[in-house]
């Protein structure tokens, strides 16, 4: 009999096998794929468990792709006091689906970096004007990095700009990529055509007098219902697409706060059911969704397993 003990995987694993060159187009379908609606994506919202007395939060993130007969678990936990260690941690277990039995146990953090920039690439190339020539980037945690890194894959970007709350963090990231650090959001998003919100901030930090009309905007924080990124004025003058309209009105304080209307779905926009209106300023409201752990996953195996 087959050993049933799951192979361990690395964060550094996972950094070696897993590009965005592959995992761009596999998130992007999957995107679409869960916006189907006929089952080809079986997965529930997602079950956060407040851990109050840490002031910390426990999520599990289950999720099968039936077309990709594909299955996995990722159990995260977000502490946004972390200072000796990141604020979101995880592990991935991955099964064979045609037995029920465990394959690996990955580094869920890794994974969770890439595949969220990887959806705000997908949702980019989608709703942004073509060839924008400014990203700025609000945050310098994890998710700034990661960002930073899949959109550059996707654009030859003339300048990246960053902000972050912490002047030493913008410094040192700006020196490690190449972007231009700035003092205030004001000065980083004044140009911007592509905007990414990455911060831990329960409270908004983008305002709509800032921006350009017509910018794209890349909303991945505030991922519960009382914390915001953005101005609701912002909010409900944008058109707003989120990765899953089952989970935003549950989960988004800057759609539940606003009250703002979400029109579609970047899937829904992805399968052509639904219109990308890049004349308007368009927010990708993302929250993160179990199947795009579930395919990373899979992918990050397939790669591991083929080498
Ligand atoms: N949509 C999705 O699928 C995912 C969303 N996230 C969210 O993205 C955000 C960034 O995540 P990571 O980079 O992993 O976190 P991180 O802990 O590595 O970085 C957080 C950043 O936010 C900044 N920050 C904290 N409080 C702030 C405030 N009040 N105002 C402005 N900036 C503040 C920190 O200085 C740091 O730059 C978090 O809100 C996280 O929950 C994370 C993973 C997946
Ligand atoms: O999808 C995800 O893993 C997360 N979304 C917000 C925090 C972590």
């Amino acid at each position: 009999m087959a050993s049933l003990l799951p192979q361990m995987v690395s964060a550094s694993d996972v950094l070696r096998v897993l590009k965005y060159a592959d995992l761009i187009p596999v998130i992007e379908k999957t995107l679409g794929d869960f916006s189907r609606g006929d089952g080809t994506v079986v997965q529930p919202v997602r079950t956060v468990i407040p851990v109050d007395q840490h002031q910390g939060y426990f999520l599990v993130k289950p999720g099968y792709h039936v077309a990709g007969d594909t299955m996995a678990c990722k159990l995260l936990t977000l502490y946004p006091n972390n200072t000796d260690r990141p604020s979101h941690q995880a592990s991935i277990v991955l099964f064979d689906s045609s037995n029920g039995s465990p394959l690996a146990v990955m580094d869920g953090a890794s994974i969770t970096d890439m595949r969220t920039a990887a959806a705000s690439a997908a949702a980019t190339k989608h709703l942004a004007k073509d060839s924008p020539h400014v990203h700025a980037i609000l945050g310098t945690g994890h998710q700034a990095y990661s960002h930073f890194h899949a959109l550059n894959h996707l654009y030859k970007f003339d300048q990246v700009c960053v902000w972050g709350r912490t002047p030493a963090n913008v410094q040192k990231f700006a020196a490690e990529t190449g972007a231009t650090p700035c003092s205030t959001v004001e000065e980083a998003v004044k140009d911007a055509d592509v905007i990414t919100t990455v911060t831990m901030s329960r409270t908004p930090v983008l305002k709509k007098d800032w921006i350009k009309p017509g910018v794209h905007i890349n909303a991945v924080g505030a991922c519960r219902p009382d914390w915001q990124e953005l101005d609701p004025e912002l909010v409900l003058s944008s058109v707003v697409y989120v990765d899953s309209k089952e989970a935003a009105p549950k989960e988004s304080g800057d759609i539940i706060l606003s009250k703002a209307e979400v029109y579609a779905e970047v899937g829904e926009v992805i399968l052509g059911k639904k219109e990308a209106c890049k004349d308007k300023t368009t927010i990708f409201k993302s929250l993160g969704l179990a199947i795009e752990d579930v395919v990373s996953a899979k992918l990050v195996y397939d790669k591991l397993t083929s080498s």
